[in-house]
């Protein structure tokens, strides 16, 4: 049931904002895959997926499903479900009576269409509730019932909205594992709309950072954090480290010193700006071997991690504290950066070389 979903070139501009809300997008989901579409409120997520189930007309560009364009094509006819943060179910039916909705309107007997409705009951888990109203379930459940009833319908192309965001974080993960567990069973082509980043690292096999109405990168979720394309990218992902300088013979200079990039890190010479993750530094005593040698003046609880604050060079790297590792404000520290989660992003949206201030000042700067 499940096919590919090819975007090209879809740009969508409402007369009355000043650019495009969606500027030439290209974007392939294989079928059976799952991409996620990650950005800011505002960046056009849903206004892509409104385009690809036909609820809004592009102002050029086209979708197309296997190959075959749903130009002109209404939604109703072009095998693709959308689903949103709130499940919009059928008060007046029962569970299973939702789910079996959409195959008694493709022309499936009636018992025909409630012996497939039970089966993907199951799949969600909600056999025990078939017969409830949906005023009667919890967020989740309606949220269960809701993807019963997309996948029911067995669409070429799942589209999902949000779907978890109105969840509290607990109901919130299981319905990630559900998602998981829905993948293997049932293999839909999903373009998966969200602001959560831990959500499409869990449920997508890449992610499409949409920002300004661009695709700014697309690739694995591991790829956008340790090689991001820009600092936006870099800054979007939560990213705290930035330090402006120039790349020469496979090294970034800066007022760090020179520290070697990775091989497969290649950026012209000239200016450009190193990124480190912070969860990627690691802080060890000054009597091992360090890349660069700092102290630590602020320390902020985030759970069972903390962020510390190094300074080095007079400049402010964030880092983030291992499990039972302690620092405290003025303690000596070695940086260790290692090679491998070094990058290096290019002039185009780096900062101008021989800039000072702390890596913060130079994000706030390049992403404004
Ligand atoms: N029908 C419309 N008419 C005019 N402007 C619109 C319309 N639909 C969307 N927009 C504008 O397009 C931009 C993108 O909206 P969209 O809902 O696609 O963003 P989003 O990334 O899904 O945001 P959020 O995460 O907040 O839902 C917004 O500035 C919005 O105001």
């Amino acid at each position: 049931m499940s096919a590919t979903l090819t975007i090209t070139g879809l740009t969508r501009w409402y007369p009355a904002t000043g650019a495009p809300t969606l500027d030439a997008i290209d974007l392939t989901v294989p079928a059976g895959g799952c991409v996620a579409l990650l950005g800011p409120s505002g960046s056009g997520k849903s206004t892509a997926l409104r385009l690809v189930a036909g609820l809004d007309t592009p102002d050029s560009g086209t979708v197309l499903i296997d190959g075959r364009s749903l130009a002109g094509i209404p939604p109703e006819l072009r095998h693709t479900v959308l689903v949103f943060q709130s499940p919009r179910l059928f008060p007046h039916l029962n569970v299973l009576d939702n789910v079996a909705f959409p195959l008694l309107v493709a022309g499936s007997p009636r018992g025909q269409a409630r012996d497939d409705a039970a089966q993907f009951l199951d799949l969600v888990g909600l056999t025990s509730l078939a017969h409830r109203r949906p005023a009667t379930l919890s967020g989740g459940q309606e949220q269960r019932v809701a993807l019963a009833r997309a996948l029911a319908a067995r669409p070429d192309v799942l589209l999902l909205d949000e779907p978890f965001s109105a969840l509290d974080p607990t109901v919130r993960a299981e319905m990630h594992t559900l998602l998981v567990e829905l993948r293997a069973a049932v293999e839909p082509t999903i373009l998966l709309v969200t602001h959560d980043q831990n959500e499409a690292a869990v449920l997508a096999d890449t992610t499409a950072v949409l920002l300004d109405g661009r695709i700014a990168q697309h690739d694995r979720i591991d790829q956008l954090y340790a090689r991001p394309v820009s600092l936006a990218v870099h800054g979007f992902l939560g990213g705290r480290n930035a330090v402006a300088g120039r790349v020469d013979d496979g090294a970034h200079h800066s007022r760090l010193g020179t520290l070697e990039l990775p091989a497969d890190v290649v950026v012209p010479r000239g200016p450009a700006t190193l990124v480190v993750r912070q969860e990627a530094i690691r802080l060890v005593p000054t009597d091992r071997r360090a890349d660069l040698l700092g102290v630590v003046s602020a320390v902020t609880a985030r759970g069972a991690r903390a962020l510390v604050e190094v300074t080095v060079a007079g400049m402010s790297l964030t880092t983030e504290s291992g499990p039972g590792e302690r620092f405290e404000p003025g303690d000596r520290v070695g940086v260790v950066l290692p090679l491998d989660q070094r990058h290096a992003v290019p002039p185009a949206t780096s900062m101008r070389s021989g800039e000072s201030g702390s890596s913060r000042d130079v994000l706030r700067r390049a992403t404004t």
